[in-house]
């Protein structure tokens, strides 16, 4: 099966999504297209996780909240409480309000894109401040540990949404950071505290990065798999044009948006003319020659990104229009159908020195068109173009 799937990536080989695979990604970049698409992708698809790791945050910093009422009640009994006291239930509470501040941010849909921007400053944040608290218990003459530092490294890495290497250098500055806090609140006695934590610390940041270093690359790789998938789904095999089913798809969301926006969708049939003694003559490999240069004349002329050319199966093609007009749409018909002509592909088995030509069927959506009736519109005319002789472009209005 994979030896398969790599010769079929090999066919492939002038899509974006197949030259990356082909070409590795072990340092967790794409090129830069492909990387933009990524990054968009990761930052919409991590909306759900951030949300998780929302309440999961709130819930366990919540749990600290109530241990500092715990651990402190002989204090909070004291008529003037220390001031080292006010400070840590402010940084508790201040890191408690940043985090509350955050489920709104990620439960209205419009302020979801700023959940990315805030998810490494509440870390850092939260990390920072479990450093300054625990200082100010030290002061307090309370024993403390500085392990909740580590739990901070765990959130970094999460898959939140921030690419590796930003998660990376976030957890240094998390590192050094909580150093030179600790360093300029309590000088070098702070470095015993820190010696004992920084350890744990750093294997926790090596340990961390390598599962999210295993976890963005096969992430990545799903990525561009199902980009491929998408892409074989969509397209005719043999010409590279989109499939029926893909055409289907966007002239049904088209015919849609064109209702909102009060314009027309174009349809044309195009069908090769008497393509069964074109194979008789010829061999159905030169016929498949001729279907994939047909094909190659059709998207070459509809290169707009309102555009779509399909091969709907055997010798039919279509080419749909977003936005059109009645004489916008017979004259984009008839380029296409000279196209094709002036290909100049000998027939041999018609009489004479005839060349491949198609006949052309076009309408225009009407009011609350569906594609189904589009299509039969489109058909019948193309009918009238074979029954009136072939090699000509008959349109819906014309054939009524
Ligand atoms: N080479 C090749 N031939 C195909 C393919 N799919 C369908 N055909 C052939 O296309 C021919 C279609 O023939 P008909 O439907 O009779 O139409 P026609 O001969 O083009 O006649 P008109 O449409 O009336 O002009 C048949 O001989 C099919 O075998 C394909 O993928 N490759």
């Amino acid at each position: 099966m994979l030896t398969r799937y790599h010769e079929l990536l090999g066919d492939m080989s002038d899509n974006p999504f197949a030259q990356q695979l082909q070409a590795g990604f072990s340092l967790l970049r794409f090129q830069p297209r492909l990387e933009k698409l990524y990054r968009q992708y990761l930052a919409a698809a991590a909306v759900r996780q951030r949300r998780i790791a929302i309440l999961l945050a709130l819930t366990i910093w919540g749990m600290f909240v109530l241990s500092d009422f715990w651990r402190l009640r002989t204090l909070l009994v004291m008529e003037v409480w220390p001031s080292e006291l006010y400070w840590i239930f402010y940084g508790r509470w201040l890191v408690f309000a940043g985090l509350a501040a955050c489920v709104p941010v990620l439960l209205v849909t419009r302020l979801e894109y700023l959940s990315l921007q805030l998810t490494p400053l509440i870390i850092l944040l939260g990390a920072w401040s479990i450093v300054v608290i625990n200082l100010w218990y030290g002061e307090l003459g309370f024993r403390y540990s500085l392990s909740g530092l580590i739990l901070m490294v765990i959130a970094v890495f999460f898959p939140l949404g921030m690419t590796f290497q930003k998660s990376l250098l976030m957890a240094l500055l998390l590192v050094v950071g909580s150093m030179a806090i600790g360093l300029l609140m309590a000088g070098s006695d702070f470095l015993p505290a820190f010696q004992l934590n920084s350890f744990y610390l750093l294997l926790a940041v090596l340990v961390c990065a390598c599962g999210r270093y295993l976890h963005d690359y096969t992430q990545r790789e799903q990525f561009l798999n199902r980009h491929l998938l998408n892409f074989l789904a969509e397209r005719d095999s043999l010409t590279g044009l989109h499939n029926r089913r893909s055409l289907e798809f966007m002239v049904r969301e088209w015919l849609q948006q064109a209702q909102s926006n009060h314009v027309l969708v174009g349809f044309c049939l195009f069908d090769i003319d008497h393509f069964k003694a074109y194979n008789d003559s010829c061999g159905h490999e030169a016929g498949d020659q001729v279907l994939k240069l047909v094909a190659q004349a059709l998207s070459d002329g509809t290169r707009r990104p309102q555009d779509l050319a399909a091969r709907l199966g055997g010798e039919e093609f279509a080419v749909a229009v977003y936005d059109t007009s009645a004489d916008e749409l017979l004259a984009q018909a008839e380029q296409l159908r000279a196209r094709v002509e002036g290909l100049a592909l000998q027939h041999p088995g018609l009489p004479g020195r005839q060349v491949v030509t198609m006949s052309v069927g076009v309408a225009l959506s009407a009011r609350d068109d569906n594609f189904t009736r589009l299509y039969q519109r489109t058909d019948e005319v193309l009918y009238a173009a074979k029954h009136a002789g072939r090699n000509r472009v008959v349109s819906a209005a014309e054939g009524r």
